[in-house]
């Protein structure tokens, strides 16, 4: 016999414990299933410990920019250090997750959960049934097809290492192979990033992520664009991994070769068919309420669903708009409006809203305002080079389209511009508002 629940949850990550936590509040019979430690991926491998990690070496730099101005003396990073004060942030954290299910009543799975039917499971050998079911299983590294793939290691793997090793190759040049370089970079690796685009960091804007290369020059990171990865292959110790660029084929020699080209649903291991789930290109077909189109009783949330962009706020939005149309009928679709994106490198870059390029696109008339402001006070307190901006202001109603920061507190500065294109605050408005100074964020009257 099956154990029977209103709803089963595939999952235990931020957008599992948002939903998990709404329903069980309404009274429904709740269960979650991971075949990992309970917490997910941005407490565990991504987000959280990365910050952590970024938090000492972010120390490190700042004191090395102030060499010279009155801080002295020899500063350096230790890798065993980093990761230990990770640690302490992470291995409380399945422990923690457990705990919060069990006081509110949530049954807890431990096992890879797989459909056998419309709305059956079995979760590591557990026959399970649910009136409802919500995927939120996450996303896992693209499949790259080419030889030597199984020698590469990805976050998890990465966040785990005991030991730095001397050279590190990243393949992709996105979110992931520009904040762990800078992390690796500074605590004394020689990192090479082999990006396949013609240039990193796709999702920011061209001209700031340009200004930003001239950090990634200083550290020593050698950034390849326009080249493919091609194989890896195992090198006496380590590895040769061979690329093609616009020049023809390389080779590069490392001790470590790391996964940063991209991530996708992780569906493979559900058995969609059994349950009749419909899915195209490795995403299941949704709609607008987060519903399968084919499963009625199924729906899906976070990264899984890849309806917005694949970070932690769109995660817990979806997990929300997915309880509620549970709870009381489809009546909720998510609004993917002004979600902000920070890269975390040092300084950090920062986007929210339409890119240029996308506004000229959509033929609209905008003003924009954008400049290298290293010479501000910002930058000059901070001793640091990186520091600019772009910001796009639609011309008839004087709303901000879409607002690219990098430098000091771009990471917090992008909140006030993300808060003023979902709520619809003119540019006009921002800048009458007195913020704190000297700030990040007083800079921003000058930005429109
Ligand atoms: C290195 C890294 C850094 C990141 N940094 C940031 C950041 O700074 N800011 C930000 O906003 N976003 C960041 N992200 C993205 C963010 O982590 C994700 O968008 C977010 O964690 C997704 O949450 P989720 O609940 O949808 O899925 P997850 O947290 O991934 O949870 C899915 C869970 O489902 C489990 N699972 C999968 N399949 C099954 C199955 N068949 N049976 C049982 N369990 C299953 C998995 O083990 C996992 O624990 C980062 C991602 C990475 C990889
Ligand atoms: N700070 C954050 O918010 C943060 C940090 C890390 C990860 N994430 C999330 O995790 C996801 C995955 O991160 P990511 O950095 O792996 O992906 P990404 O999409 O940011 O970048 C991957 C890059 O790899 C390139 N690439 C793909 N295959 C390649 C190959 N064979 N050779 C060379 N280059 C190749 C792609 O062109 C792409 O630019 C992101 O989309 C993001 O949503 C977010």
């Amino acid at each position: 016999m099956a154990i029977s629940y209103d709803l089963l949850i595939i999952g235990t990550g931020t957008a599992a414990m948002v939903a998990a936590m709404r329903v069980r509040a309404a009274g429904w019979s709740v269960a979650v299933a991971d075949f990992r430690s309970f917490g997910g991926t941005c407490a565990l491998r991504g987000c959280d410990p990365k910050k952590m990690m970024i938090g000492g070496t972010d120390a490190a730099d700042h004191a090395w920019r102030m060499q010279g101005h009155g801080v002295e003396g020899d500063t350096h990073l230790e890798w065993p250090g980093l990761l230990a004060f990770k640690r302490s942030f992470t291995v409380p954290i399945p422990d923690k997750h457990e705990q919060r299910y069990e006081e509110k009543g949530i049954d807890t799975f431990h096992g890879r959960a797989r459909f056998t039917g419309p709305n059956t499971l079995d979760i590591g050998g557990t026959p399970v049934e649910a009136r409802h079911v919500l995927i939120a299983a996450g996303a896992e590294p693209l499949r790259l097809g080419i030889p030597g793939e199984e020698h590469l290691i990805d976050n998890e793997g990465f966040l785990e290492l005991e030991r730095l090793p001397k050279r590190i190759v990243l393949v992709g040049g996105g979110y992931i192979a520009a904040e762990f370089s800078h992390i690796a970079a500074r605590a004394g690796a020689k990192v090479t990033i082999f990006q396949h685009g013609e240039r990193m960091l796709k999702h920011f804007d061209p001209d700031l992520v340009g200004w930003l290369m001239d950090k990634f020059r200083d550290l020593g990171i050698d950034v390849r664009t326009d080249a493919e990865v091609t194989a890896i292959e195992k090198s006496g110790e380590g590895y040769r991994v061979s690329a093609m660029d616009l020049d023809g084929e390389l080779t590069v020699e490392a001790d470590l070769v790391v996964h940063a080209a991209g991530r996708k649903p992780a569906l493979t291991d559900l058995d969609l068919a059994a349950a009749g789930i419909k899915h195209e290109n490795g995403r299941l077909v949704l709609n607008a309420h987060l519903q399968s189109v084919s499963n009625p009783t199924v729906y899906a949330a976070g990264d899984a669903a890849q309806m917005g962009p694949p970070l932690t706020p769109v995660s817990s939005h979806d997990a929300k708009v997915a309880a509620a149309n549970l709870l009381e009928g489809n009546k909720q679709r998510p609004n993917y409006d002004g979600v902000p994106s920070v890269a975390f490198t040092i300084p950090p870059i920062a986007a929210v809203g339409l890119t240029e390029a996308e506004a000229r696109d959509k033929g609209m008339k905008f003003g924009m305002k954008s400049a290298r402001a290293e010479g501000w006070f910002t930058a000059r307190q901070a001793a640091e080079k990186i520091y600019g901006f772009k910001v796009l202001v639609d011309k008839e109603t004087d709303l901000v389209l879409g607002a690219h920061l990098v430098g000091p507190h771009a990471d917090e500065v992008i909140n006030i511009f993300a808060l003023a294109i979902r709520h619809g605050i003119t540019a006009e408005k921002l800048k009458s508002t007195m913020f704190a100074y000297p700030s990040g964020a007083s800079d921003i009257g000058s930005m429109l």
